[in-house]
């Protein structure tokens, strides 16, 4: 139930396959609005499918907006976050929860472990580079989670044509392309992502999440 203008509204709860989604985004808020509204609606679509967050900690940026928009609507946020960006100074405040790990390393497998999916919205160096570990993850078949490309007007169509160009090169299988899910808006995004299932063949049979996190710090 929401509150509008004096009026009590019944709000669309949408069902969905996934519980928490780890959202992937800029610490900065990028140069265009359609970028900062895109975190804002898909915080927004979090809290209609009663989707809780898991992201990378602070208020900085996209990161801040999508974490904000989840909290206020009154769904669980963690902030995974590395006990050196913690102060105030470099981050901001975290809403919700805040699992304070070691490094980058443990920060990723532990978003990873809490998600039940990934969402990249548009970002720089940070937002590619756990991007790509995911998918990357996957077709190691360390887990089997969508992994979901919020493109903002069109912010990721080089890398997509990237990839397509690998696949066309032969050093990414037709089947390991369909581990990125990619859709222009929200709406299409959660449609693809509920139908989501693998498709490529697993380099490794499944691996625990601990044995995964032994890789992951090797
Ligand atoms: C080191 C400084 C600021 C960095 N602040 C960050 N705080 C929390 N998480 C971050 C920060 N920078 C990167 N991340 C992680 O990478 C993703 C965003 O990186 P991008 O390069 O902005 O795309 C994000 O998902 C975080 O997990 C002081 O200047």
């Amino acid at each position: 139930m929401v509150e509008c203008e004096g009026r009590k509204e019944m709000e669309e709860v949408k069902e969905s396959r996934f519980k928490r989604i780890c959202v992937f985004c800029g610490s900065s808020p990028g140069n265009k609005s359609s970028y900062r509204d895109a975190a804002i609606e898909l915080g927004n679509e979090l809290v209609s499918r009663n989707i809780d967050l898991v992201y990378g900690g602070g208020s900085i940026g996209l990161m801040g907006l999508v974490s904000q928009a989840v909290y206020d609507g009154g769904r669980h946020v963690i902030g995974v976050i590395p006990r050196t960006l913690m102060p105030r100074e470099i981050t901001g405040e975290t809403v919700g929860e805040v699992k304070a790990v070691a490094d980058m390393h443990q920060r990723k497998a532990e978003m990873a472990k809490h998600s039940d999916a990934f969402i990249a919205l548009p970002g720089g160096y940070g937002t590619l580079e756990e991007l790509l570990e995911v998918i990357t993850w996957a077709q190691l078949g360390i887990h089997d989670k969508p992994v979901g490309l919020l493109n903002v007007d069109g912010f990721y169509n080089s890398l997509l044509s990237f990839i397509d160009k690998a696949v066309e090169e032969g050093f990414i299988s037709p089947k390991a392309r369909h581990i990125i899910v990619s859709a222009p808006s929200t709406k299409e995004l959660f449609k693809k992502m509920e139908e989501y299932s693998p498709q490529h063949e697993r380099v490794a049979s499944k691996l625990s999440w601990e044995i995964a996190s032994q890789v992951v710090t090797l």
